[in-house]
């Protein structure tokens, strides 16, 4: 195997640069591991939503995976959007032979609402994808669809997160608390023994395109250069807290998170705008 660090993303696009694959492979780029991509749905989405889905047909999709993997072992894989039951099965097919660390983003909905994976594809979900996953990364919302528990609060965050490890066989669970109120964003991570908390000041902002694929993203980086998974959640909470601090005034709904607030944070204030972007 190649020592040069590579890492995989199985996710839908956006043209518009903020979340999905695009926001995963800028930040490959930006954490310094080679980034590859399969694309599992085109989506026609911005800053305001989602205008339209066009799902890649699933032998096509195995295809992309026969292409990467039978040249490229990635050192790890995280997943993103994934549509429907079909296409969980041949991801799951592929990722039970690797040795990669497989990170899960169980994305459901865009921020706008819009549905993005098959309501029935929940326990295909829990079937085939989430006991291969050295860690799944729900938010709020996607914890409760998960296990129809109702999240109001920190308790009530770590017993689904415990829920997710001990009934449904994943190694870990990192639950996000951008959606819970209060002037933190807290997220816990279960690993099947203790918890560990990541916690950062809220930032008042609508900019938040793209939070959670980057956030998943720059961790399965971090897992690819070897990290350990607390170190891995660690790097990855300061670099979306940067990229959110920093987030792009860009399109009329929701702008995108800069992968450039990471740097910026280390770099003396220059006192004028760059390029529109610090
Ligand atoms: N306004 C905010 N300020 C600081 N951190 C935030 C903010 N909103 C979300 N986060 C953090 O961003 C990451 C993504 O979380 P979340 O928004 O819950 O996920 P998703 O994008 O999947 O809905 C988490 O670490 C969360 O705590
Ligand atoms: C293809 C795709 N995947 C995921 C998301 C969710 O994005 P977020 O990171 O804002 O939750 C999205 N809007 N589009």
């Amino acid at each position: 195997m190649s020592n040069v660090k590579s890492a995989l993303t199985i996710a839908g696009t956006d043209p518009s640069g903020g979340a999905g694959i695009q926001a995963d492979l800028k930040t490959f780029q930006e954490r310094e591991v080679y980034g590859m991509s399969v694309v599992t749905s085109v989506v026609a989405q911005n800053t305001t939503g989602v205008q339209a889905v066009h799902h890649i047909p699933v032998p096509f999709i195995e295809q992309q995976l026969e292409s990467v993997f039978s040249d490229i072992e990635p050192y790890a894989v995280k997943t993103g959007m994934i549509a429907s039951e079909e296409m969980m099965r041949v991801i799951a097919r592929v990722l039970e032979k690797t040795a990669a660390a497989y990170v899960m983003d169980p994305v459901m909905y865009a921020k706008s609402g819009h549905a993005l994976m098959g309501e029935h594809s929940r326990d295909a979900l829990k079937t085939y994808l989430v006991p291969l996953a050295a860690l799944i990364t729900p938010n709020v919302p996607e914890a409760e669809e998960l296990t129809g528990m109702t999240i109001e609060d920190e308790t009530a965050m770590k017993q689904a997160a415990k829920r997710i490890v001990q009934e449904y066989g994943a190694k870990a669970v990192l639950l996000k608390g951008g959606h819970m109120e209060g002037h933190e964003a807290a997220d816990w991570l279960y690993d099947g023994n203790s918890f560990t908390s990541y916690k950062a000041e809220r930032i008042p902002t609508k900019h938040t395109h793209g939070t959670g694929c980057t956030y998943s993203a720059a961790i399965t980086a971090e897992l690819a250069k070897g990290r350990s998974l607390q170190e891995a959640v660690q790097v990855g909470k300061e670099y979306v807290t940067a990229a959110i601090k920093y987030s792009l005034q860009l399109g009329s709904g929701n702008g995108p998170t800069n992968h450039w607030g990471y740097r910026l944070q280390s770099v003396p204030a220059q006192g004028e705008l760059h390029n529109g972007i610090y």
